[in-house]
């Protein structure tokens, strides 16, 4: 995943693909930002096959690449955060910090004990010998000076250790920004990606039925054609409120694209996988969405809807491809229904 310490391009490179990425960039209908520079830049310096595809995968879709499109592939492709790696990074800081703690700590325990046993000494010795109860006086007064540096030690560890907590916070805030569409709440697609990944490596005996079900709203264009993107965008989230509602707690639901949800379950029965899809697919063609600033209701809002189940060995991508085929076939076969290719 590109970042930024990943640019390392010479400034002449870098110079040839602001000549090809700024012609590029023009005839898009995203404003020329820093976020649709990083992804054109990315697409001319080719440094990401999967960021190019996407590119052109749009392109032939909608013509020309518009905000939403932009902002998506930069989230997707561009703004990568090595979470996994800042959270061993803080988690490793915390433990050694924690570690000096102690040390710190422990230090100063046994130099206050061997103070306070020196003031017994001096205060015995006192009676019988002054040069020896000055010489114990010395040697006690350098005791107060190296436990006030062990104080102050532990002082600043505690205000260094306070600061390390609030970095941790960070990072698990980051984290799971990383991973959550902020429009819906939903998992975003590498939110998915994750859970889709983690459901197919853990081995369970005997395996469960994994289903995916890849939902798209119907003439979404339309919508925000008609109505605006701003209430498009009130439509993406109502039918985000929708799918989580209704499928189980442990199914992961998540806006993969645009206008493109996915729902992974990751033990259903085919009945229940189809009766899920099914009843998303009544559930949002009876909804009728209110714009918030006028109160009008909308006509209608209708989902295609593609059902695969996964087959024993097969990679995550293939699943995926095969629940697009079948969103597809619903699209082709007139919308708002759901397909199950033969064979799940
Ligand atoms: N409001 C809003 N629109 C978005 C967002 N992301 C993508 N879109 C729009 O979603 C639309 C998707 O349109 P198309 O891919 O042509 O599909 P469609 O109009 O739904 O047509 P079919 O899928 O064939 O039924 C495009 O106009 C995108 O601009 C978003 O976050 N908010």
């Amino acid at each position: 995943m590109p970042t930024l310490n990943h640019y390392t391009e010479s400034i002449e490179l870098s110079a040839e693909w602001l000549r090809k990425a700024l012609p590029l960039m023009s005839r898009q209908a995203a404003a020329l930002h820093p976020v649709s520079y990083a992804v054109w830049y990315g697409y001319v310096a080719q440094r990401d096959p999967a960021l190019r595809a996407a590119v052109d995968e749009a392109l032939a879709r909608d013509g020309r690449l518009d905000e939403a499109t932009t902002l998506a592939l930069y989230q997707r492709f561009v703004a990568g955060f090595d979470a996994e790696a800042a959270r061993r990074v803080a988690d490793g800081m915390q433990h050694l910090l924690a570690g000096m703690a102690d040390t710190a700590q422990a230090a100063g325990d046994s130099t206050a004990r061997y103070g306070d046993s020196l003031a017994r000494l001096s205060q015995a010795l006192s009676t019988e010998s002054d040069r020896a109860g000055d010489a114990v006086s010395a040697v006690m007064a350098d005791t107060q000076q190296m436990r006030q540096a062990l104080q102050s030690l532990q002082d600043r560890l505690a205000a260094n250790q306070r600061e390390i907590d609030q970095l941790r916070d960070e990072v698990h805030r980051a984290r799971r920004d990383a991973v959550v569409d902020p429009l819906t709440g939903l998992a975003n697609r590498r939110g998915f990606d994750e859970a889709l990944d983690q459901c197919l490596s853990i081995p369970v005996d005997p395996a469960p039925d994994i289903w995916l079900l890849a939902l798209d709203i119907d003439h979404f264009k339309q919508v925000n054609d008609t109505w605006g993107h701003g209430f498009g965008d009130q439509v993406l989230r109502a039918v985000a409120q929708l799918v989580r509602a209704l499928a189980p707690p442990e199914a992961t639901v998540a806006r993969i694209g645009g206008e493109e949800f996915a729902v992974l379950l990751p033990a259903a029965t085919q009945p229940q996988a189809l009766a899920l899809a099914e009843q998303v697919r009544q559930r949002v063609s009876a909804a009728r969405i209110k714009r918030h600033d006028s109160g009008e209701t909308l006509a209608r809002v209708t989902l295609s809807v593609g059902l695969s189940r996964w087959r024993a060995g097969e990679s995550a991508q293939a699943l995926v491809e095969r629940a697009d085929q079948a969103l597809y076939a619903s699209k082709q076969g007139g919308r708002d229904r759901v397909t199950e290719l033969p064979g799940g």
